[in-house]
This record gives structure tokens, C-alpha cells and sequence, in this order.
């Protein structure tokens, strides 16, 4: 049983950022919806377990999408899955496709989708927990369809975070953590890959009306009181 939540849809930020005015997509049209697992009525446990509650976390490099998910975490407690995360832990791991992985985060390019959708479904079936933000996923509409094939459901919700070009670029190379792509060639590749291949992602969620479009500039504590309503209404 679906509800719908009609009272968010003016939360949907109007700001454009330049790549979507380049690509033209429609985003402000997005539409606001529902839960299907909050509501203790409407199944136990185990059912939430099989069919969890999935928050798709979209954006730019160095868009937030991290750093909100942390707060997302700390206040509603769902459980956060970066899928970069998860691919930089088969580089340390020495995994067979390591060095493939590390390559292509080198050049700012996007891993097979088997590759990362089988670490995240790994990831979901081994948490105790029902609700899950994924973080950077799905990258591709390659991405997203390998997901939905494998995992057997669309997300509930997907945030995106509509940051400018020029402050992403000035926040991942400020970000200091090491990242072997934290640099200006690779950014700029990922900013080309975010456009030509992300950006058609986020147009697809906004069409089936799950699209949560968030301001992504202003303080991180700004920009979190643009999340808080979307999930407050989830409880
Ligand atoms: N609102 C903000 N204002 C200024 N700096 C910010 C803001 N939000 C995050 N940052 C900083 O910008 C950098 C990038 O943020 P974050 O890692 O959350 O981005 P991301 O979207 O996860 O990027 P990536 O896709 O590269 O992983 C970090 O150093 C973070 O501390
Ligand atoms: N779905 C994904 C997510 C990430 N990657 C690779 C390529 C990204 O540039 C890199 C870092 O991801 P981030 O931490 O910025 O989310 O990881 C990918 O190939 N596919
Ligand atoms: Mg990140």
C-alpha cells in the first residue's frame, strides 16, 4: 500500500544548475511521494528485510552527497552505502579487480555495473538494517538497469543534490582525504561523465515522479534543513 505525501512537493529546489539547463531536463516538474515501509500496519520485519526502503543519493563530484549522508544517518538512522566507498575497499582488499577499479577511478570513468552492484546488494543482505542510503549509485543508466535486474526493485526516493560546476570543482580539490581522483584532470572528466551519462539517470527518476531535487549550495547545515522534510514525513 502506497501513500502519497502531497505536502513536500514545494521542497523540490527551482534552481537550475548549467548542465541541466544544457541538457534541458525538466526537473522541476519532480514529484514528491510516499513510503511503503514506515508504516508498522503494513508488514513485519522480515517483510521490510526482503523489500527495504532505498534512498538513491545523486549528484555532481563533491556535490554533498557524503557529507549529508552523514547527517541523514545521525538523525534517521538509515544506513549509508557509498558505492565509491565500497569500490575504493576492493582496491585495499587486493581483490581480483582491484587494479581495474583503481584504474578507472584514476580516469574519473565508471566501473562495470556488475562489479559494483554485486557489492551493494552484498552490502544490503548483510545489514541488519531496512533502510539504506546509496550513495554515487547508480552513475549510468547501465548502472541503474543492472540494479534493477538484479536486486529486483526500483528505489523509493532519490535525492539529488544541484550544485554549480565551479563549486564542485573548488570543493573536491579543497577535500584533503587522499582520493587518488581528487585532482583537476580527473574532475573534469568526471564532470563530462557526470553530464553524459548521470544526468539522463536523474531525468529518468524525475519522469517517474521520485526525484527530490535539493539546493546543494549554502552551508552543509543549510542544505541539510533541505533534506530534513523529506525523510521527517517518512516517519
Ligand atoms: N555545503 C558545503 N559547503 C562547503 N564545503 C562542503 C559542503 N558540503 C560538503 N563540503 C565539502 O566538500 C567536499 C566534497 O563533499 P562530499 O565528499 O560530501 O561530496 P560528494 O558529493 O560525496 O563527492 P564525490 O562524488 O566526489 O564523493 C568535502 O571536503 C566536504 O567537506
Ligand atoms: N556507481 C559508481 C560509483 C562510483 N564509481 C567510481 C567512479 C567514481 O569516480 C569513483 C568515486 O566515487 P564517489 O566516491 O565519488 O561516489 O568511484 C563507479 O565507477 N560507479
Ligand atoms: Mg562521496
Amino acid at each position: 500500500m502506497w501513500r502519497r505525501v502531497a505536502s513536500l512537493s514545494p521542497l523540490v529546489s527551482s534552481s537550475k544548475s548549467r548542465i541541466l539547463n544544457q541538457v534541458g531536463c525538466g526537473l522541476n516538474a519532480c514529484q514528491v511521494f510516499t513510503t511503503r515501509v514506515l508504516n508498522p500496519a503494513e508488514g513485519g520485519v522480515s517483510d521490510r528485510r526482503r523489500n527495504p526502503f532505498v534512498t538513491f543519493v545523486l549528484g555532481g563530484p563533491g556535490s554533498g552527497k557524503g557529507t549529508q549522508c552523514t547527517k541523514i544517518v545521525e538523525t534517521f538512522g538509515l544506513t549509508h552505502l557509498s558505492a565509491g566507498d565500497l569500490l575504493r575497499k576492493e582496491i585495499s582488499s587486493n581483490s581480483e579487480n582491484g587494479s581495474m577499479i583503481l584504474n578507472t577511478i584514476k580516469e574519473g570513468k565508471i566501473v562495470p555495473s556488475e562489479v559494483t552492484v554485486k557489492l551493494i546488494k552484498k552490502a544490503i543482505e548483510t545489514s541488519e538494517n531496512d533502510r539504506f542510503l546509496i550513495d554515487g549509485f547508480p552513475r549510468s543508466e547501465e548502472n541503474r538497469i543492472a540494479y534493477e535486474r538484479v536486486i529486483g526493485a526500483e528505489p523509493d526516493i532519490v535525492l539529488f543534490f544541484d550544485c554549480p560546476e565551479q563549486e564542485m570543482v573548488k570543493r573536491v580539490l579543497n577535500r584533503n582525504q587522499g582520493r587518488i581522483d581528487d585532482n583537476i584532470d580527473t574532475v573534469k572528466e568526471r564532470l563530462k561523465v557526470f553530464a553524459e551519462l548521470n544526468l539522463p539517470v536523474i531525468k529518468h527518476y524525475s519522469k517517474k515522479g521520485k526525484l527530490y531535487k535539493i539546493d546543494g549550495t549554502g552551508s552543509e547545515d543549510e542544505i541539510f534543513e533541505r533534506v530534513r522534510p523529506v525523510f521527517a514525513a517518512l516517519r
